[in-house]
């Protein structure tokens, strides 16, 4: 049968010729490398023909053999390689290798179910055990704080670099499952958000000289990093419904916690054409529920409940993937429990003696607050507390009917025991007239202002209002403390590669 030639256009005539002869360029017979987590997981293709790359974590010489500890950053445990002493002569932690040799059941299967028996060693990049920072012992998370730029090479660090990347898979699969749109939301902002003044401002090095248009800064009038996506997000998602964003989020907060950074990832959603906030605190739900679920079920996820991490004794190491389990059961469960705030208030206050700050109505949750609220109510799932009072929350939020004569707003919080809130959402005002009041009675624009000018920095966001607006709403989730609360990293700054905080901002 004579088979129809398709007609080509030029352009993909030439591309199918380059990449033929791409193909057909001499191949080497090397064998590819593996990485270390490939070879752990899987047999190779020909165990007598394998290659590896990766860092000398740690030596150990005897007199006839040599073993090295090898890890790639692509898995928590290590390989091992025997050598000759010969061979090891110069490794040292730390020392850049490549290895071929044959994959050979392990005669302490306890310890490691096979082992790299090496037969060729190239040393591509070597490290004076003299001056390497890194050793094979146990660093301190302060000391490790110290050196962000070679702490990823531990393999706890590197471990959380690809949890984090699993994580952002996951929640981009959740987001386009839903038919979400990922936006890229502008860093340099005109205005905080928040309205709490904890922005950072942005000038060049060298300021020009004030006319009568300009004060003199590059943009002609101060501008900000933004502490959040928030506003910009609700002018697109009047575009195309519903959208979302993971971007770098600042905040000039003077706090030396645990759970604060001056720079850290916030995961924000906004959605248009939403009436009931419980939508939106579903949407929470089953997000967190999905990612989890899906990291659960990865290999990282894995190594991070059960895996030994340096330093680790084996009681501690136990009880801290029982724990584990359970915050990520929580995380997987269905229905979180939802209290209103002022529930929680009834719930704090007969417990007032406990606390530093007493509960009181009208006052904000301090983080004590939070975690007791989500140890006692949640019994391992993350619980949601919702309309808070008006007087205590930004501008844009909703006025709620629900809770009697007190003036409240529909807003949320999510709270997970230990790093307290990790969402905070709301619905969003979106009428123009009760929009302007709520401005005028947070200070954002002047009693009577009546002129475009006078509409300040946020006229843009007043004109969202105008045209085409509908109730909608969306959350922010605070990715760091995300990361954090299921790995049972006690401290963000381990979670954030080079972490920021007042006074540190080193590399
Ligand atoms: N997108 C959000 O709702 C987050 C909120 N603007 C906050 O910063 O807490």
């Amino acid at each position: 049968m004579n088979m129809v030639q398709p007609r080509l256009a030029p352009y993909v005539r030439r591309a199918l010729r380059s990449s033929r002869a791409f193909h057909s360029s001499p191949r080497s017979y090397a064998p590819a490398p593996l990485s270390v987590a490939h070879l752990l997981d899987t047999p190779p293709p020909d165990p007598d023909n394998v290659t590896v790359n990766g860092f000398i974590r740690s030596i150990r010489n005897q007199k006839q053999r040599s073993f090295a500890s090898v890890g790639d950053g692509s898995s928590l445990e290590p390989l091992q390689a025997l050598l000759t002493p010969e061979q090891a002569q110069n490794l040292s932690t730390g020392t850049a290798v490549r290895l071929t040799g044959s994959w050979r059941p392990s005669p302490n299967p306890k310890a490691q179910s096979h082992e790299l028996h090496v037969v060729g060693l190239d040393i591509l990049g070597s490290a004076d055990s003299a001056t390497f920072p890194l050793q094979k012992k146990y660093h301190s998370p302060e000391f490790l704080r110290t050196i962000p730029h070679l702490r990823t090479r531990t393999p706890f660090n590197s471990t959380l670099l690809r949890f984090r990347s699993q994580s952002i898979a996951q929640v981009t699969d959740f987001f386009a499952g839903r038919d979400f749109t990922q936006t890229h939301p502008p860093i340099i902002t005109s205005s905080d958000c928040e309205g709490a003044g904890e922005v950072f401002s942005v000038e060049t090095a060298e300021k020009g000289r004030a006319t009568a248009e300009s004060d003199g800064s590059f943009f002609r009038s101060p501008k900000y990093l933004t502490v959040s996506s928030q506003l910009h997000l609700e002018a697109l998602a009047q575009s195309v419904g519903s959208v979302w964003t993971l971007s770098p989020t600042f905040r000039a907060e003077k706090s030396e916690t645990a759970r604060h950074l001056s720079e850290f990832y916030m995961l924000e959603a906004e959605v248009n054409f939403v009436e009931e906030m419980e939508e939106v605190m579903s949407l929470v739900e089953d997000m967190l529920r999905h990612l989890t679920k899906g990291l659960y079920n990865s290999r990282v996820g894995q190594e991070l409940l059960h895996g030994k991490r340096s330093g680790d004794q084996a009681e501690e190491a136990s009880k801290r993937s029982e724990e584990l389990e359970r915050r990520w059961q929580g995380m997987m469960s269905e229905s979180w429990p939802r209290i209103t705030y002022t529930e929680a208030i009834s719930l704090l206050e007969p417990h007032s003696e406990k606390f530093e700050h007493v509960p009181k109505w009208g006052s904000g949750l301090q983080a004590e607050h939070e975690r007791f609220i989500a140890s006692t109510v949640g019994n391992g799932q993350p619980v949601f507390v919702t309309n808070y009072p008006k007087a205590i929350k930004p501008f844009y939020m909703l006025p709620s009917s629900t809770d009697g004569s007190r003036e409240t707003v529909d807003c949320f919080d999510l709270l997970v025991p230990e790093v307290c809130e990790i969402v905070g959402g709301s619905m969003r005002e979106h009428r123009l007239e009760p929009l302007l009041s709520s401005m005028r009675e947070h200070g954002l624009i002047p009693p009577n202002a009546s002129s475009a000018e006078d509409l300040g920095t946020l006229k843009w966001y007043i004109d969202l209002r105008r045209w085409g607006s509908v109730p909608h709403g969306g959350f922010g989730l605070g990715f760091d403390r995300l990361l954090g609360y299921l790995s049972g990293v006690p401290n963000i700054r381990e979670i954030v590669t080079f972490p920021r905080w007042v006074g540190r901002c080193d590399c």
